[in-house]
């Protein structure tokens, strides 16, 4: 199969779809692998390292969408490359699809073949494609918060960790998943004073255990909310419902239970947000506010660690990218139902149930897909 994998175009992503190490095993598997020129700079993979590995660089993103069999990205293609997919193409990246009808137009009309990062499942119900940059960003959100909640960006003024006869942040965060508990992590390890809510019990056992008393776990309802909006610093919103659009869990009332300079940091905002005043802000202008409360909305949180985040992102999609390539779309879904979860659109028919809740448009079932 051709491979082909462009330098992504959304603005500050300087991650990349393909590293050279997963281009190397591609080869190896006798696939032809077509990079743009420059496309892995960002994450710090020259056009060199890429030749090294038995890779083809291509000059222009037009060419490379022509050629390939299947499209390897890391975020959901945007306007000019949805123009370029083709019928029968496959696309391979993050879609987020649920908050997005324009993209699902655009996507429904290739007649492209769509499997979505974010809702490939693995055997234990994970999502292993997802997990590895929620990982990455529930890192990043403290220390995004932290900055946000500096004078000179807005925020009260509080300092995370406090010092020694002055209280630390007090931080809450929705969704005790795998952003959730990376967030939790750096949180507690700078120092603050952090309350984790989710709707799953176990989730919150586990929480209570591994922590060992470091935070404080809590039942997510809208009573647990009121409670603790007056006294939250920073509030971290990192809910999922598989493929569906974020639940809104602070609504723009709540807002001003909050005090002025607090900050919240949604990063559910890829599937919608999950603060009602959210909406999708990028690294170059991260920071808006919305009745004094500071909102911390990125939507692409890892591309700001371009390194680290391709190489995780590599080593998860890598064995996928491999089925992919070498049995076709069809026959790899057939043999694995964690991958068949992750096909959103094929041949103009919406194919992921949640998506097509969001969105009101009818989908097919996966199975019924791999019929047609
Ligand atoms: N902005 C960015 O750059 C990035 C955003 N994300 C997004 O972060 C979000 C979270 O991802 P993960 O942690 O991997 O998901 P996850 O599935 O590991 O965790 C989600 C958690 O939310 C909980 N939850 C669901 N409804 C809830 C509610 N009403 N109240 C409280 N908790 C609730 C679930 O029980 C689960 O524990 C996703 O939307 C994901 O796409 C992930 C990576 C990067
Ligand atoms: C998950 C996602 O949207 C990202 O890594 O940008
Ligand atoms: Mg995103």
């Amino acid at each position: 199969m051709i491979i082909g994998c462009p330098k992504e175009i959304k603005p500050q992503e300087f991650r990349v779809g393909v590293t050279p190490n997963a281009a190397r095993e591609a080869v190896a598997h006798g696939h032809t692998v077509l990079i743009e020129t420059g496309a892995g700079l960002g994450a710090g993979f020259d056009d060199a390292a890429y030749i090294d590995a038995g890779a083809q660089i291509e000059a222009t993103a037009k060419d490379l969408f022509a050629k390939a069999d299947m499209i390897v990205k890391v975020k959901e293609p945007q306007a000019p490359e949805r123009k370029m997919l083709r019928e029968g193409q496959l696309l391979f990246t993050y879609l987020h699809l649920a908050p997005d009808p324009e993209q699902t137009k655009d996507l429904l009309a290739s007649g492209a073949t769509c499997i979505a990062y974010e809702t490939v499942t693995d055997a234990k119900g994970g999502l292993p494609l997802l997990a590895p940059m929620s990982e990455v960003a529930g890192r990043l959100a403290p220390q995004a918060g932290a900055w946000a909640l500096q004078k000179a960006n807005g925020g009260s003024g509080v300092l995370m960790g406090g010092v020694p006869g002055v209280r630390p942040a007090n931080v809450a965060i929705i969704g005790g998943g795998v952003v959730g508990t990376a967030a939790a992590r750096v949180a507690v390890g700078m120092g603050a004073n952090v309350t984790v809510l989710d709707r799953s019990v176990p989730r919150l056992s586990y929480l209570d255990d591994v922590f060992m008393g470091r935070l404080t776990t809590q039942y997510s309802d809208k009573g647990a909310m009121e409670e603790l909006l007056p006294r939250m610093d920073m509030v971290v919103g990192a809910v999922l419902v598989p493929g569906a659009a974020a639940p809104k869990l602070v609504t723009r009332e709540q807002l001003s239970l909050m005090q002025p300079g607090s900050v919240l940091v949604d990063v559910a905002i890829d599937q919608g947000g999950c603060f009602e005043t959210s909406k999708a802000t990028t690294h170059q202008d991260p920071i808006y506010e919305v009745d004094g409360i500071v909102h911390y909305c990125v939507a692409n949180m890892p591309g700001a660690v371009a390194r680290t985040s391709t190489i995780a992102l590599g080593n998860a999609t890598m064995p996928f990218m491999l089925a992919l390539a070498g049995k076709g779309w069809k026959q790899a879904c057939k043999d694995d139902a964690n991958l068949l979860n992750g096909l959103n659109v094929h041949a103009g028919q919406l194919t992921y149930a949640a998506v097509g809740e969001a969105l009101g448009i009818d989908a097919i079932t996966p199975q019924q897909a791999l019929d047609v």
